[in-house]
Order: structure tokens, then sequence, then C-alpha cells
């Protein structure tokens, strides 16, 4: 047995799935290309579904498992859904070739990284702008040094992020997507050093937050808050000491020459973040694509008056995926209702929604309609 080469079998046997990996993802934007044409939603689950049964009959026979089959083939078909959808979306708004995105922190920081996974599936080459804090982010696409801006809203171990939530309400720019990564906290060091001689840790507070119950183990080592994870890793680079450690991704500590010594650091197992693409012209949503808006109101302070406007949803058949609610600043005691409904701005229930909405609030501003980008796997029968 020469191990070498079965090795390079292996390899080659790897770079055959890719082809057809790429080749599969082809044949779905073709399908996306009949669905413009028709109309027909970009999800069919009922297909997914009797796909699924014959790739696991199939897998069976050549003794593989189902539950190895049905996962792989769930993160294929999420591949091919939002590709088709991102292409859609594309068909419908002119698109430019080349983008700047602001995003909070420097290369590898996860604002980066999810930049980097939401542009991949929309063939668009990305100009960084970098930036000290989310303000920053806002003001550069106002302004228009950005075409885009990329921000966290809201994540599985920490909940919402209020700053986010703040900007939104003073701003003019619109919501026009949201991605989730996986965000997957590491405690990275220099390469080799000594675990047991850290004595400073450099993190985000949003990072700090995620990983509270990890980080209380560490008696006596100094937590440092930084702008960005960017700024947590340079920290740590930069001064080349063995003793310093940072909180943030494996992908990011490749680009700053750092080891992962620790994972799966977030307080919840399945740590996400979900972030909001903000711009200054709202996009279209195509009918086939699923939508998400996203409004803020204001009440009053009248009895029921929140029940009112919920009503309002319920009656006209919207389902609101997410409520929350922010002070608003200068009328202490009032709140700024933020609500996701799952409808497209321009349909006739979220229209209709909205005459009836007008006169019962005090204030109501549309943030955004996007393209929700939340596949929920299908599961075999
Ligand atoms: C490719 C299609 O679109 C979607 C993606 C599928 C896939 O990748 O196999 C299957 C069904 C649809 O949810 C299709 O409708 O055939």
């Amino acid at each position: 047995m020469d191990l070498n080469k079965i090795r390079t079998d292996i390899n080659n046997v790897d770079g055959e799935l890719l082809s057809l990996l790429a080749k599969r993802r082809q044949l779905t934007l073709n399908v996306a290309r009949s669905k413009e044409i028709d109309l027909k939603p970009v999800r069919d689950q009922e297909r997914e579904q009797q796909l699924l049964e014959k790739l696991v009959a199939l897998g069976k026979e050549q003794g593989l498992d189902a539950q190895y089959v049905v996962r792989l083939f769930q993160t294929i078909i999420e591949d091919s859904v939002l590709r088709q959808q991102a292409w859609l979306q594309g068909q419908q708004n002119t698109s430019q070739d080349l983008v700047t995105v602001a995003y909070l922190g420097a290369k590898g920081s996860y604002s980066y990284i999810a930049a980097h996974g939401y542009f991949a599936r929309r063939d668009h080459s990305l100009v960084e702008l970098g930036c000290a804090n989310f303000d920053d982010v806002i003001q550069a696409v106002e302004r228009g040094n950005a075409d885009y801006g990329i921000l966290p809203i809201e994540n599985t171990s920490s909940g919402s992020i209020n700053e986010v939530y703040d900007l939104l309400q003073q701003t003019h720019l619109q919501i026009v997507g949201e991605t989730t990564e996986t965000i997957g906290h590491c405690l990275l060091t220099l390469p080799g050093a000594d675990l047991s001689a850290i004595s400073t840790i450099y993190a985000h507070p949003q990072v700090i937050s995620q990983c509270s119950n990890h980080l209380r183990q560490y008696h006596g080592v100094k937590l440092e808050y930084c702008a960005s994870s960017a700024h947590a890793m340079a920290q740590v680079k930069d001064s080349q000491d063995p003793t310093r450690a940072a909180i943030a991704s494996k992908a990011g500590g490749e680009l700053y020459g750092l080891e992962p010594r620790q994972e799966k650091l977030a307080n919840q197992a399945e740590n996400e973040s979900r972030f909001i693409l903000v711009s200054r012209k709202a996009k279209d949503v195509p009918v086939q694509v699923p939508a998400k808006t996203t409004l803020i109101m204001a009440t009053g302070q009248k009895a029921g008056a929140l029940v009112d406007a919920l009503l309002v949803l319920k009656n006209n058949g919207l389902i609101m995926s997410k409520l929350t609610s922010r002070p608003i600043p200068g009328n202490p005691w009032e709140e700024m209702f933020y609500l996701d409904i799952e409808a497209n701005i321009n349909s006739d229930n979220m229209k209709q929604a909205l005459a009836e909405l007008v006169p019962i609030t005090r204030f109501i501003k549309i943030l955004g309609c996007y393209q929700s980008e939340r596949i929920m796997p299908t599961e075999l029968e």
C-alpha cells in the first residue's frame, strides 16, 4: 500500500466531485432561467423530497448511510436555491460588476467574512472598505463612498445588536439583503504559544458576550475590548507576544498567521449571526423568491395600540418572524417597534396592511424589502 499513491487517487476523486458540483450548479441556473419565464417559485420542496428519497436509496446500494447522503445534499441544495435566488434578483435589478462594501474592522473580521459569503453568490468583484465602527459603515454608504454596508443585526448567543437597531432609526438607507453566517469563535495565538501563559485576551465586546460562559474559566486573565475582531487579531500578531490571544474566526486567524487553539467557544453550540446589507436605493425582490419586509413603527402610548397593529398583520394573513423594540431618542419611555414580516412589499396583502397601519400608528417607516436567505433544509419524511 503506497500512501502517496492512495492520496493522489483521493485528490483525483475530489477533483472530479468538484467538477460535478460545478456542473450541477450550472444546471440549476438553467432551472432559474426557466422559472424566470414562468414565474414559478425557486423553492420546490416536493422535488427536493423526491430527490432525497432517490439519493438515499442509491447511496444505500453503494454503502453510504442515509444521514450522510441527506446532510450532503441539503448543503448542495441550499447553495443551489441561494444561487438561483441571487441570479433572479440580479436579473430584476441593474447590477454592477464592481461593488464597494463597507464593513466593520479589517480583513478577517466577521463582517468581512459575511460580505465575502454574500457576494460570492452574486458574481461581483468586491472593493473592501474597512470601517472603525457601525456608524462609519452607515456613513460610508450614505456619502456614496460605498455601494453597500454590511451590519450584524442579531446573534443566536447574544441576541439583538442594539447599536445597529438604533442606527437604523436614523438612516435613509434601505435594507436590500441579509445573510446568516456560522460564527465559530476560536482562541487564536501565535504559533506554538504556551496556553497556560496567556495573560491577555483581545476580542470585540459582542464576541465577549457570546463567549461569556467559556471566558469565566480564565482567572487572572485580562480581557481587552477591541473595536473589531480584526483589531483583536492584529493586537496579537503585531505584538508578537506569545502571552496574548485573540478570539476570532479560524478563517480570520489564517489571514493573520494565528493558530486556533480552542474552538467553538460560543455559549450556543449553533452560534450564528444574521447580517443585513444596506444601500442607498431599494431593490425589487422577484415574486419567485421568498421576501422579508422590515419596518419600524411607533404606536404612541395608548392601551392596546401594539395589539391593534399586530391584528392588522394577522387579518391580512401576514407572518411576523421577529418583533423587537428599542427606546426612541428624546422620547423617554416610548418604544420604537421593529418588525420582520415574511412578505414582499409589493404583494397585495402587504400593501393592504400598510394602508391600515398608517392611520393607527404615530410613525411608520419601511426599512427595506429583501430576499430572505434563511433556507430551512428539507428533511426526509
Ligand atoms: C433546481 C431546482 O430548484 C431548487 C433546487 C433544487 C436542487 O438543487 O436540486 C431542487 C428543487 C428546488 O427547491 C429545481 O426546481 O429543480
